[in-house]
């Protein structure tokens, strides 16, 4: 089986990478911010425009797929790709995050986490083997171990118990993963190349549980990891501080995913720290709700103060509504309940993400200092 993965680090500066992953659908330049397509759309925007946008690898959610078309469906019209026309990078989230933001009467034993669909109730278990079962069938380029993320706050016994089940539930997605991962549907038609499955690192807000956990983890052996159980309603300064210690512990040849983050000011501030990945639906559900990242900061486009303001969103941002459409439309658009509110909106956020990472990942190949940004103190207040 030829290479189904690989990862290259071109250039660094300080903690900071500059790199490029290869995956059996194209290439991935990091430090990289992926769009959340939850149900094999990232909402609002078709994959003709992500495209234009530069997108490389975007996110699918196992748990929404799982229960709606459902995995067989998927399996059948030959994964991911071909169902959302979308010839690039996929990665999925394995589940048992979602099955604990989204469904009802949960209930987690050694085997797996028992639920309730919030569609329509209906009962079902995810485990580390069924998890591997659907992200095989679903087909992604890479795809996640099944793990419990912590809850937060949580006692440091709770914690440990939770790490340890995460540990073996490692184990059990990589024994289950090497045993089916020639299944992916298109196994044939990309040269017998096959997934790539990343571990996930917990140990809460405990710095010796997530020293144990990254090296009980990479012992394990993964081509790429991941530091789940963060973004969860702990203190941005914990997540800042837990991180940067954690990164040390894990191979500097492998991609780092920090899972669920986060504000512009946060994925420069990882980046920096060495992260490679990130993952957020932040851009878009902010977008949604006319909450609009820009060079100058953070603004809500309903404000009364736009509703003659003739300039751009954004007049640093190249992107295709900035370019176009004066902040009175946008707003006149928002108040209106326009769908094109949401396509505008989102449109601009993932640019200014997308270019935000760009700028990064120049920054380090380039050896400057600066990336430009505003780093916003307080984001409710600025949120004007
Ligand atoms: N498998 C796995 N997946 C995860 C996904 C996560 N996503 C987050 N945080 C996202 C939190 C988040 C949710 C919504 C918004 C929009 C504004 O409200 C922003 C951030 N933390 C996460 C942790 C894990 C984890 O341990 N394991």
């Amino acid at each position: 089986m030829s290479m189904s993965f690989s990862f290259q680090v071109e250039a660094t500066q300080g903690a900071a990478r500059a790199g490029r992953m290869i995956t059996p659908h194209g290439e991935v330049e990091t430090p990289v911010f992926m769009p959340v397509g939850t149900v094999a759309t990232v909402k609002g925007i078709p994959q003709d425009l992500l495209e234009e946008l530069g997108v490389q690898i975007l996110l699918n959610n196992t748990y929404h797929l799982y229960l709606r078309p459902g995995v067989e469906q998927i399996r059948k019209l030959g994964g991911t790709h071909k169902f959302m026309s979308w010839d690039r990078s996929i990665l999925t989230d394995s589940g048992g995050f979602q099955v604990f933001s989204l469904s009802e009467l949960r209930k987690v034993t050694e085997e797996g986490v028992s639920f309730r669909s919030h569609l329509d109730g209906s009962s079902h278990l995810f485990s580390p083997e069924s998890a591997m079962a659907s992200q095989i069938g679903i087909g992604a380029d890479i795809i996640m171990a099944f793990d419990e993320c912590t809850e937060y706050p949580a006692e440091r016994t709770r914690t440990e118990r939770s790490m340890e089940l995460t540990l073996r539930w490692a184990e059990r997605s990589k024994n289950a993963f090497e045993a089916h991962k020639h299944e992916v549907p298109w196994f044939a038609e990309r040269g017998k190349k096959s997934q790539a499955l990343f571990g996930i690192v917990q140990g809460g807000m405990f710095p010796n549980l997530r020293k144990e956990s990254a090296e009980r983890t990479v012992e394990i052996g993964f081509p790429g990891y991941a530091l789940g159980g963060f973004s969860v309603g702990e203190p941005r300064e914990k997540t800042a501080e837990l991180v940067a210690n954690t990164v040390p512990l894990l191979p500097e040849n492998k991609p780092r995913y920090l899972m669920g983050v986060g504000y512009p000011e946060e994925i420069v501030q990882y980046a920096r720290m060495g992260i490679d990945m990130m993952d957020c639906v932040l851009p878009t559900r902010a977008a949604r709700h006319g909450l609009l990242f820009t060079s100058e900061g953070r603004l809500t486009i309903k404000n009364q103060r736009f509703a003659s303001d003739e300039g751009p969103l954004d007049p640093n941002c190249s992107c295709k509504v900035c370019k176009r459409y004066s902040r009175a439309y946008l707003r006149h658009l928002y108040a209106s309940n326009e769908v094109l509110a949401q396509v505008l909106n989102t449109t601009h956020n993932l640019s200014y993400y997308l270019d935000t990472m760009r700028r990064v990942r120049q920054a380090i190949i380039l050896g400057e200092n600066s990336v430009s940004l505003p780093v916003v103190r307080s984001p409710h207040l600025s949120a004007t």
